[in-house]
């Protein structure tokens, strides 16, 4: 609700990151003490992952969007040679000598963690958290270095018939438990042999789906299936064509004009085998009795400089294979069409709701309102006293300038639940009286709650306080971060937690409703119950989640798309620039605060710390690119106070303090990539961000 609170002064050592070497086994301890972690943080930033990102000096026009004239994340290690931020002075042409093998930690073998969505745990509040830890000489962060999987091509095109497994005589029995990947009925069937995965009798064959499927508390990943690629909802972002990044230059099938190459034109080398094992490779000490798999052996060749693509990798249009799986392409387009204009009009069946009768429960007590209130019209919270005749009071969980969320339990239903008080100040009232109004509109059109938004269980005005009643959920996202010491989550868990909340987004934009107040806070755990996982280079545990269920929450700014707009909302580190230009905003900021929200789960750091518009806006522009001239002078002159003649952020300003820094963050994804796009009509939409193919991509547990 608060858009203009908060926050976080924490920097990681991301020099010391890698410093104990790379990791070789990960020992879970269950019940283990809290991690250790270190006092001193240094200075953010100057991980060498931020510095692969830096601007690149000539990168080609995005195809997919217009509007980044020149894209500024370059990933890793494709990145032209760019001066990076840290050190202006090294250029990163040599990425691989001084960043550690991305792959280094891919655990596939030795990673010994069973079921990750095993047991819930009782409520994690119930339990305080523990005490600050001792101490330690280094801090280290677990690795955004994980990043670097991608850009990778989707699997269906992929042909790995020939492509060897490294190395395939010290392979070891196949992993069981580790390898996420979608339930079974979301993955397309197994493609026959020699055709997209290596199957032949010398090569070891991986368990293509080792999550137990039918746990119901995994994610639904959206898998376009080989057979319908073409036919998802016609949109900018729905075919192999409007992921040109996701090939290397050299493969990409597009050519200058955005006209894909026909498959026949493209350069075939003759078979070659490449040797693997002869690739200099650092990890390849210790990977050496590592199965890859099959995401794995197509890149990790790929992350060195010498890497000559075998033929195999040559993307063609379907309609020229001979796959039986794979319906054929259309005739490729002369030239990419230009995405549509997109209407995301709420659908016929959407229902609204117009009108919230709240029930008053009557004070029986009829107690003054200075026993139960203080001063600012906040609920006093009284632990083991009656709620509303119904419940009983049994903590504080959070609060905001809305009003308190209280833990209380229900002696009608046997059970605890979470009840946001709002304060008995009429404004207040009427803005929860909104909120009421979105939530039973969810409520309404999402009744089996499929799309993870809080749902709400009951409601009514005690002692002039609009109560809220939800299911008790476990710790925000931003809250177990903060107890984990800021250490990212895996890449597996980040796909997972952005595969719901996308979810969640796309099914608020259809039902007409903007969010806007998309932040880690407003994240929840569906349960906070979580491993201690010690790794052995590190001197310290740090927690793994169980399980990445979560519920999005705080629908007290949500704004139905056809009605009044505030002019400033969000909370200021999630908050995207045409609101901060003032030009109007509507879905896509959404989309923005998701990008926001992923680079944080990333790296542990909000991704913008600022609180002022120039240099939120300069910052957006180190990490983007610079705004389109173009819309710049077009737009009004409260817009164009924020910028030069030459159309740069006007930064620093008079009055900006000397101290004052730069983020220099940039994480390179290509979902990333089309999220962050200033042209808000530009920006992939929930809806196509759920068919990307970083959520079809299988992860391991990796740290
Ligand atoms: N159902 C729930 N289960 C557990 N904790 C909850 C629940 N709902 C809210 N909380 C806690 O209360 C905090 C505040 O909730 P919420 O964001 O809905 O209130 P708010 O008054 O709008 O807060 P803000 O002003 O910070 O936006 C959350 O960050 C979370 O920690």
């Amino acid at each position: 609700m608060n858009a203009y609170k908060r926050r976080r002064n924490h920097a990681p050592d991301w020099q010391s990151y890698y410093k104990n070497g790379i990791p070789q086994e990960v020992i879970v301890i269950e019940d283990s003490a809290s991690p250790r972690l270190s006092p001193a943080l240094p200075a953010y930033p100057s991980h060498p992952i931020q510095q692969c990102f830096a601007p690149a000096a000539a990168a080609p026009p995005s195809i997919s969007s217009p509007s980044m004239n020149a894209p500024l994340l370059q990933p890793y290690p494709f990145q032209n040679p760019a001066p990076s931020d840290a050190n202006p002075s090294r250029p990163l042409t040599n990425a691989s000598s001084h960043l550690p093998h991305p792959y280094n930690f891919w655990l596939d073998h030795n990673a010994t963690i069973s079921n990750p969505y095993a047991a819930v745990a009782p409520h994690p509040q119930a339990h305080p958290p523990p005490p600050p830890p001792p101490p330690s000489s280094s801090f280290l962060v677990s690795s955004p270095n994980t990043i670097p999987s991608y850009p990778h091509p989707p699997p269906s095109y992929v042909h790995l018939s020939n492509l060897p497994l490294h190395p395939p005589a010290q392979h070891q029995a196949p992993p069981t438990t580790h390898l996420l990947r979608p339930p079974v009925s979301a993955v397309p069937s197994p493609a026959p042999a020699n055709q997209h995965f290596p199957v032949s009798p010398s090569q070891p064959v991986l368990p293509r789906i080792s999550l137990n499927s039918s746990n119901p508390s995994y994610p639904k990943m959206q898998l376009p299936p080989v057979h319908r690629r073409h036919k998802i909802p016609s949109n900018q972002y729905d075919s192999p064509a409007s992921y040109p990044s996701f090939f290397p230059p050299h493969l990409s099938p597009h050519q200058s004009n955005g006209s894909i190459l026909p498959a026949n034109s493209v350069t075939q080398k003759p078979k070659e085998q490449v040797n693997y094992s002869s690739i200099p490779n650092s990890a390849s000490a210790t990977q050496a009795a590592v199965p890859l798999s099959p995401t794995l052996a197509v890149w990790l060749p790929m992350t060195q400089s010498n890497f000559q693509p075998p033929p195999t990798y040559t993307y063609q249009p379907s309609n020229i294979t001979n796959d039986p799986m794979v319906v054929p392409d259309p005739p490729p387009p002369a030239k990419l069409p230009q995405p549509k204009k997109r209407k995301r009009n709420t659908t016929a069946s959407t229902k609204k709701v117009n009108c919230v009768n709240v029930p008053l429960v009557a004070d029986k007590l009829n107690l003054n309102s200075s026993v139960y209130d203080d001063d600012d019209g906040h609920y006093k919270v009284i632990p083991n006293t009656n709620f509303a005749e119904r419940y009983t009071v049994i903590r504080l969980l959070g609060h905001g300038t809305f009003g308190k969320v209280i833990q209380c339990y229900d002696q009608v239903q046997g059970k605890h639940v979470a009840i946001k008080v709002t304060r008995a100040i009429p404004k207040y009232r009427e803005a929860s009286l909104i909120e009421l109004r979105v939530l039973q509109t969810i409520s309404q059109n999402d009744p089996t709650n499929e799309n993870k938004c809080i749902e709400l269980k009951d409601y009514f005005d005690y002692r002039k306080h609009i109560c809220i009643v939800t299911d008790l959920f476990g710790w925000s996202v931003f809250d177990f971060l903060k107890n984990n010491n800021y250490i990212p989550f895996p890449l597996f868990h980040i796909q997972s937690l952005a595969h719901q909340l996308f979810k969640s987004v796309a099914f608020l934009h259809e039902i007409g409703l903007v969010h806007t107040d998309l932040k880690p806070e407003n994240v929840l755990l569906v349960s906070n119950a979580s491993k201690n996982i010690r790794l052995p280079y590190r001197n310290y545990s740090q927690k793994l989640l169980n399980n990445t269920e979560i519920r999005l929450i705080d629908f007290g700014s949500a704004t139905f798309e056809d009605e009044y707009h505030s002019s400033v909302v969000s909370t200021r580190h999630y908050r995207a620039p045409e609101i901060i230009l003032g030009v109007g905003w509507s879905y896509p900021c959404d989309i923005w605060s998701l990008g926001c929200i992923i680079v944080e789960l990333f790296t542990g750091q909000a991704l913008f710390q600022t609180h002022e518009d120039n240099e939120h806006l300069v910052m957006m522009e180190k990490v983007i690119g610079p705004f389109n001239y173009d819309s710049i002078s077009r737009a009004g002159r409260s817009t164009q106070r924020f910028f030069r003649t030459n159309g740069s952020v006007k930064y620093p300003l008079s009055n900006t303090p000397k101290k004052s820094t730069s983020p220099g963050i940039t994480l390179l994804l290509d979902l990333l990539r089309k999220i962050f796009v200033y042209d808000p009509a530009k920006r992939i939409t929930a809806k196509e961000a759920l068919w990307h193919p970083f959520f079809s991509q299988a992860l391991s547990v990796n740290f």
